[in-house]
């Protein structure tokens, strides 16, 4: 019974490539047909070739110098991964199973070629996702109009740049900004103007502020400017570029002035639990004071 079953297996027709090596000299001492399929090569030339011209430098190094000791040691070694040489020059990844038995290695090898496609196409797909979701966070940080951080980003920036002061003090100067008239500006030119303006402005804050700083559109017409490791005296300097920078803007010959207030994180400021309201708060007041006294000016909160 046995032997009929036996009778029935036909090495030549497995889909993969059998081997039979000396252990001494690597060459090949039988193969299965499937060698022609796999390595482009007739059964005939390949009988008596050395393994290693099947083989690329990888897989003859990880030969040597890990599945041959390893099958010594343990007379097996089960599922490794190979790269053959086939036909010209052309690299074919492959799984092999190899045993050895009565002085030879018996080698059983699948190609991998399709098992490789699938895991390259996961990693490509996983690569995809996780750029989408980067570029995702990145545009939940941003406010669609202006491209500048929106409030809420801005929030979480200033609260690492605050939590970061209180270990180390910083000097950091609140910068308030809003537009003036700019109701008057929408109700005259149109909504669409309205919006312009706001681009132009947030162009101009984004382009004078470093990248340690923090620059978003607060609200409607307003924007806040985090200067990181700014004193009173370059704060000055930054607050009067503003200005003189805006004049540059204009919408149907109307100039675009804003009025600012300032406040700077004290190191009395770093004791207090709300410390970011505080600042803000007396930032606000500054701002206020700006368009009581006539607009188009920077009022500093004293602290
Ligand atoms: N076009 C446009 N207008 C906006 C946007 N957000 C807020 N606004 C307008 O900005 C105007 C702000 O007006 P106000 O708060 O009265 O202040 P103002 O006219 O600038 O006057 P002052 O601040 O006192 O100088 C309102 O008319 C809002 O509708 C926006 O995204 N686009």
């Amino acid at each position: 019974m046995l032997r009929e079953q036996r009778s029935l297996i036909n090495l030549d027709a497995f889909p993969c490539l059998l081997l039979v090596t000396d252990l001494e000299s690597n060459r090949i001492k039988s193969c299965n047909q499937y060698v022609e399929t796999m390595l482009c090569t007739k059964h005939n030339e390949v009988l008596d070739k050395s393994i290693s011209d099947f083989l690329s430098k990888a897989t003859l190094i990880l030969f040597e110098s890990y599945i041959r000791p390893l099958i010594l040691d343990s007379g097996e070694c089960i599922e490794v991964q190979i790269t053959l040489i086939k036909g010209l020059n052309e690299k074919l990844p492959a799984v092999a199973n190899i045993i050895l038995k009565d002085g030879c290695l018996h080698w059983s090898i699948f190609s991998a070629t399709e098992r490789d496609k699938l895991y390259q196409e996961l990693i490509d797909s996983r690569d995809r996702l996780e750029q989408k979701t980067e570029e995702l966070i990145v545009l939940t940080r941003l406010d669609p109009l202006t491209q500048l951080l929106n409030r809420r980003a801005a929030n979480e920036d200033i609260n690492d740049m605050l939590s970061k002061s209180r270990r180390k003090f910083i000097p950091l100067a609140f910068i308030l900004i809003d537009i003036d008239h700019f109701k008057a500006l929408n109700d005259k030119f149109g909504h669409a103007q309205g919006d312009d303006a706001l681009k132009q402005v947030s162009d101009v804050l984004g382009q004078s502020c470093r990248d340690t700083d923090v620059v978003c559109r607060w609200g409607g017409e307003e924007f806040l400017i985090v200067l990181y490791d700014s004193n009173a005296n370059n704060t000055v300097q930054f607050c009067d570029r503003l200005h003189k920078n805006m004049q540059n803007i204009t919408v149907y010959q109307t100039n675009i002035t804003i009025s600012i207030g300032v406040s700077h994180l004290t190191s009395r400021d770093i004791k207090k639990k709300n410390m970011f309201e505080q600042i803000m708060k007396r930032a606000d007041t500054a701002l206020y004071e700006a368009k009581n006294k006539g607009r188009n000016r920077t009022e500093y909160s004293i602290n």
